[in-house]
C-alpha cells in the first residue's frame, strides 16, 4: 500500500480562498479584521513565522498589527505590549509569538492577553472552556493546529466517530488540547495520549487507527509500530542540515517507510503548518465575525 497525501499546502489555500469571500463580507458590514502579532528579539524562524503570519493576512484582505521589541525586552516591556494590543481596536485578536526570550514568564505574558483577542486559542480561559463546555457549541477561539489537524482530516473525508486516536506527545500546542477536541461529541473519537512516560509505545500505537505524532523525535514512528491502513499525521519540528545544500530543513516524527503501510499520511513540511496559518486567520475572522453578533 503507498499511502494517500494530506496535502496540507492545498487545503489551507482552500480555506483561505473561503476567508476572503467572509473578510468581502465583513467589510460590506463595516468590520476589518486585524491580526496583531508580538514579537520579542531576532530569532530567525520566529521572525520568518511572523512575515509569513502577515503575508498571510495580506492575502485575504485581514489588517496587520505589530509590536517588535528587542531580545533586551523587560518582562514590564513585554507586558506593557499585550496591553496595546489589547486595547487597540484594530487588532481584533493577536498572538504573543513563541517562544519568548529566556528569563521571560511566558506564562505571565500569556495570561494578559484579553480571552476575547486570543487568536491562538490558547489563553486559560479559552482551553478552560474547552475543557468545560462538552456539550455545547463552543463559540472561543480554538487552538491553531489541533483545529487544523482535525480541518484536513474531515476535509479529506476521514471519519473520527469511533476512532481510536494515538497522540505521541503532551505539549499544551497540541497533545494536551487536540484531546480536548477530538473526544467533543460531535467528533466521538477515543484518545489515548502518550509521552516520554509512556512504557510501550508501539503496543499503542499498532492498534491505533489515527496516529498524530507531536513528539519532536526525528523518525520516531516508524512503519512497523503502525497499524495497516491507518492514518498518520505528522507535527513534529526537528530541524537538520541538508548535507547536499547545507541548508537547515525541516525533519518530522514520521518515517518515510510510513507510507508504504498507512492509507493517509500528512507531509512534513507542507501538512500541518500550513493549516496551522490558515486557522489563525479562521480565529481572526470568526472574532470579528462574533463581534458583529
Ligand atoms: N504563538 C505561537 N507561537 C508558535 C506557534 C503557534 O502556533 N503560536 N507555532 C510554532 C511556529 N509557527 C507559528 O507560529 C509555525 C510553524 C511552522 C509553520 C509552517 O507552515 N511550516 C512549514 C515548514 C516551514 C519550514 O520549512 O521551515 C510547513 O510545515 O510546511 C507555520 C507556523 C512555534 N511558535
Amino acid at each position: 500500500m503507498t499511502a494517500r497525501i494530506l496535502d496540507g499546502t492545498a487545503t489551507a489555500a482552500r480555506i483561505k480562498a473561503e476567508l476572503t469571500e467572509r473578510v468581502v463580507a465583513l467589510a460590506a458590514r463595516g468590520v476589518r479584521p486585524g491580526l496583531g502579532t508580538l514579537l520579542v528579539g531576532d530569532d530567525p524562524g520566529s521572525r520568518w513565522y511572523v512575515a509569513g503570519k502577515h503575508k498571510d493576512c495580506a492575502e485575504v484582505g485581514i489588517a496587520s498589527i505589530r509590536e517588535d521589541l528587542p531580545a533586551t525586552a523587560t518582562q514590564d516591556e513585554i507586558e506593557a505590549a499585550v496591553r496595546r494590543l489589547n486595547e487597540d481596536p484594530e487588532c481584533t485578536g493577536f498572538i504573543v509569538q513563541l517562544p519568548l526570550p529566556k528569563g521571560i514568564d511566558a506564562n505571565r505574558v500569556l495570561e494578559l492577553v484579553d480571552p476575547d483577542k486570543d487568536a491562538d486559542g490558547l489563553h486559560p480561559t479559552n482551553l478552560g472552556r474547552l475543557v468545560l463546555r462538552v456539550n455545547e457549541p463552543v463559540t472561543s477561539p480554538l487552538p491553531c493546529t489541533p483545529r487544523g489537524i482535525i480541518d484536513l482530516l474531515l476535509r479529506h473525508d476521514i471519519d473520527l466517530r469511533g476512532a481510536d486516536v494515538v497522540i505521541v506527545g503532551r505539549g499544551v500546542t497540541v497533545g494536551r488540547s487536540i484531546g480536548l477536541l477530538l473526544t467533543r461529541r460531535e467528533i466521538n473519537a477515543t484518545v489515548t495520549l502518550t509521552h516520554t512516560g509512556t512504557e510501550d509505545l508501539a503496543e499503542h500505537t499498532r492498534n491505533a487507527d489515527v496516529v498524530i505524532a507531536a513528539a519532536g523525535v526525528p523518525g520516531i514512528i516508524t512503519a512497523d509500530i503502525i497499524k495497516p491502513g491507518a492514518v498518520v499525521i505528522d507535527v513534529g519540528v526537528s530541524r537538520s542540515t541538508d548535507p547536499e545544500t547545507g541548508k537547515s530543513r525541516v525533519v518530522g516524527d514520521v518515517d518515510p517507510g510510513v507510507r508504504e503501510v498507512a492509507s493517509w499520511v500528512s507531509p512534513n513540511p507542507g501538512g500541518v503548518g500550513p493549516m496551522t496559518r490558515a486557522m489563525l486567520l479562521s480565529n481572526v475572522v470568526d472574532t470579528a465575525e462574533r463581534l458583529l453578533g
